[in-house]
């Protein structure tokens, strides 16, 4: 796209950073604004879809896979793209935040794949968001020092419900997911591709397949603009939402050009099942602990997920065990121990790789993935004929449901301080208690809560009370905690009448946003 040519004006409503102007060109800018005129509008639509949604299923209408598009799943002769060049052999992709040092430690950590995220695992301050973008930059023209880049690049935008608004288009943010996406594809999708790669992406938090042809119609665009060949492109899509999981063969479907298959993100799917159905005494969830991989419902999930990619010729990728080394040996023993048996369960499943949050945990998910494909790159011809799965089994969370405990109670309430408080200060992923915390995991914790006090099998004096306790202790921790602002925005996500859909959008605009008069 050349200079002349530019036409949507994006205004930059935030101070320079350092080196910033080689990511916010004009060119690139006007990229942005490219996919705002054009998508900007859907994307409006299909966010009060979900709240149509959201309200239809609280109003008890059923759940269950879409009649319309029977005809998609019963064909048989449809499959998604073949997998493109450095997403062939997934067994062990790391996962983490753009930041470079650990770039640098992610793409020489052994991983075959680098998930740099901009979703759960990234607090959105611009500054992160920019300083990402230089990252990813940096890393493809191996200007990141001390790296040999052995890992292929994937890239998380954020999601769909977030907005951008140190960006505005004609008066209004831009959708947060654009820039992330569009930034990188920018500046990256061309190197990417003369360095044998290509731009690829994983897609969080969609929830039904008109979203998935969203982003469809965004890739054929981008390539469109860039003159990059229709189908370069490729996206691994997070199922973690329940409803999506009711879509997994219509979101291949309508991708399928440039689809590289789907996750298991177990941590917003269990979220986004709380959210969902909180409000129903059968979807009474126990401690968040007590809420395993094992459980019927969780299991129907990922065993629907890899039938559904193997179906289809996709690769079917685990999710994250919430595990991270820690100091002590004997528990980090045990912490080992506890990923091995998750990742050994996703390979006897039929994934074809997984997710570890930790260099550390690179050995472990490589020896047991290794060990179930040996030479083969995957197991997608694993077809797992005989898994069905029903609405019903999807649903079954009534055979694991029950009351929490005190400890689940104060558990949730700390974890999510000390997560916010992280977040606050631009952190987006942190180790309490040796568990990887994120915003999906802070997401299920506020909502446990939101739960539990609904359903009044915890009472309000009994939250309050934990919540005095924990913040008097998280102001001991971390003295330079904004205690009263992590109250309140506790306060007002976990202990609202209604139950806020994220506990991003409201921290970010009041937190995080910075706005300055535009840039000339
Ligand atoms: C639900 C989901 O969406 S899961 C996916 C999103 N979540 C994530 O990606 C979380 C990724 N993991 C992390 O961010 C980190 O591992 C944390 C925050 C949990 C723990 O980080 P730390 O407290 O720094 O761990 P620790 O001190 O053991 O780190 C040791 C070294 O490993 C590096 N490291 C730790 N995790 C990662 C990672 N995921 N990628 C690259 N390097 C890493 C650290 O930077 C540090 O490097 P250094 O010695 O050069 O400074
Ligand atoms: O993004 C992954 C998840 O588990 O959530
Ligand atoms: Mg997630």
């Amino acid at each position: 796209m050349s200079t002349a040519a530019l036409t949507h004006h994006v205004r930059v409503l935030a101070s320079a950073g350092q080196r910033h102007d080689e990511i916010l060109t004009p060119a690139a800018l006007d990229f942005i604004g490219h996919l705002a005129a054009a998508f900007g509008e859907r994307r409006r639509e299909l966010l009060k879809e979900r709240r149509r949604q959201a309200l239809r299923l609280a109003a008890g209408s059923a759940l269950d896979f879409p009649m319309v598009t029977s005809a998609v799943r019963a064909d048989p002769t449809w499959q998604v793209a073949p997998p493109a060049p450095g997403l062939v052999d997934r067994r062990v992709e790391i996962t983490g935040p753009p930041d470079r040092r650990m770039a640098v430690n992610a793409l020489n950590s052994g991983a075959g794949v680098w998930m740099a995220d901009f979703e759960d695992a990234t607090s959105p301050t611009w500054g992160n968001l920019i300083d990402g973008q230089l990252t990813l930059l940096d890393a493809i023209e191996r200007r990141l020092g001390d790296h040999e880049r052995l890992a292929t690049i994937v890239v998380r935008p954020r999601g769909w419900h977030l907005d951008e608004e140190h960006l505005e288009f004609e008066g209004r943010p831009v959708p947060a997911a654009l820039v992330d996406f569009g930034l990188y594809f920018f500046h990256c999708a061309r190197r990417q591709i003369d360095a044998g790669h290509g731009p690829y992406f994983y897609l969080p938090k969609l929830e039904n397949r008109y979203e998935a042809r969203l982003w469809n119609d965004i890739f054929v665009l981008a390539q469109e603009l860039l003159g990059i060949p229709r189908g370069t492109v490729r996206a691994t899509v997070l199922i973690e939402t329940i409803t999506a999981a009711f879509e997994m063969e219509e979101i291949l479907h309508e991708l399928r050009e440039h689809s590289s298959g789907l996750n298991a993100g177990r941590w917003d799917y269990l979220f986004s099942l709380i959210k969902t159905f909180g409000h129903r005494t059968d979807f009474l969830l126990p401690d968040q602990a007590k809420v395993t991989m094992t459980a019927p419902f969780m299991r129907a999930y990922t065993e629907l997920l890899v039938r559904t990619c193997h179906r289809r010729g996709a690769h079917a990728i685990g999710g994250m065990a919430a595990q991270v080394p820690v100091n002590d040996p004997d528990a980090n023993e045990a912490a080992l121990a506890k990923v091995r048996l998750d990742k050994e369960r996703e390979a006897e499943d039929g994934f074809d790789g997984s997710w570890v949050a930790h260099p550390a945990l690179v050995p472990v998910c490589r020896e047991v993935f290794d060990g179930v494909l040996g030479d083969r790159p995957h197991q997608i011809d694993r077809t797992r004929d005989d898994v069905e799965v029903t609405a019903a089994e999807l649903l079954s969370v009534r055979r694991v449901s029950g009351p929490p405990t005190a400890e689940g109670v104060r558990t949730n309430v700390a974890v999510a301080l000390r997560y916010f408080a992280a977040w606050l200060r631009g952190q987006g992923a942190v180790a309490v208690n040796g568990l990887m915390e994120d915003a999906a995991t802070a997401e299920i914790a506020r909502v446990q809560i939101w739960q539990w006090l609904r359903h009044r099998v915890v009472d309000r004096e009994t939250v309050e009370r934990v919540l005095d306790d924990e913040v008097v202790a998280l102001g001991a921790e971390y003295p330079w905690a904004p205690v009263d602002d992590i109250r309140a925005l506790f306060e007002r996500i976990a202990l609202a009448g209604e139950l806020p859909l994220f506990f991003t959008p409201d921290a970010y605009t009041r937190h995080l946003v910075r706005r300055t008069e535009a840039q000339a």
